[in-house]
């Protein structure tokens, strides 16, 4: 019987110089192809969040695909993060850089109560950029980030010491 992280190493797929020369791209598609393989994902992250999460927050836009799973089966509310100029008004925004290129996200702060426990969910954590952006969006509604979940962790570029000082709790189902 394979492991769950075997079964996600061997069913991600990695995409050379995209989408730019020089990147090895980590392909987590193939993932929603299998049924199965999802569900126990969802399930896997949901068991190592229970009783610790007010919100679930999902990063546009791979964030969203197990992101939103995961907040109804803990039955709390989910709140999307997006790129800049998606979200109507009110919003809040921070920029960051990530491995391949700069960003700025939104979230609508009045979806974050003074005092929430937010996890923070992404498919892939890569230079942490993104995260850590979206972690301090959630810190001036007044949230406090109670986890950090991704599939992947590309260890190699470090990301988890930009999100240590919101939280130890930095989970993720495989890595590189
Ligand atoms: O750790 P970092 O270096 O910040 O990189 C990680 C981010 O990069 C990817 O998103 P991308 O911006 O490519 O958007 P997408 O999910 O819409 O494809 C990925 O889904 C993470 O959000
Ligand atoms: N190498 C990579 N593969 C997939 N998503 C990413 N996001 C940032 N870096 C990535």
């Amino acid at each position: 019987m394979s492991t769950l992280q075997e079964k996600i190493n061997d069913t991600i797929v990695d995409v050379i110089d995209f989408p730019k020369e020089g990147i090895v791209y980590k392909d987590i598609t193939p993932l929603f192809l299998d049924a199965t393989l999802s569900g126990e994902i969802v399930d896997e992250f949901v068991k190592q969040a229970k009783g610790k999460v007010d919100v679930v927050c999902g990063i546009e836009s791979r964030g969203f695909l197990y992101g939103i799973q995961i907040a109804q089966k803990l039955n709390v509310p989910f709140v999307l993060i997006r790129k800049a100029g998606k979200l109507p008004p009110p919003t809040i925004n921070e920029s960051y850089d990530l491995e391949y290129g700069q960003a700025t996200i939104e979230i609508n702060p009045n979806y974050i109560k003074e005092g929430d426990r937010v996890l923070i969910h992404d498919d892939v954590l890569a230079t942490g950029g993104t995260a850590e952006a979206c972690a301090k969006l959630i810190n001036k509604c007044g949230g406090k980030i109670s986890q950090f979940s991704f599939i992947v962790d590309l260890t190699f570029l470090n990301g988890k010491d930009k999100l240590t000082p919101f939280t130890e709790e930095i989970i993720s189902l495989t890595e590189y």
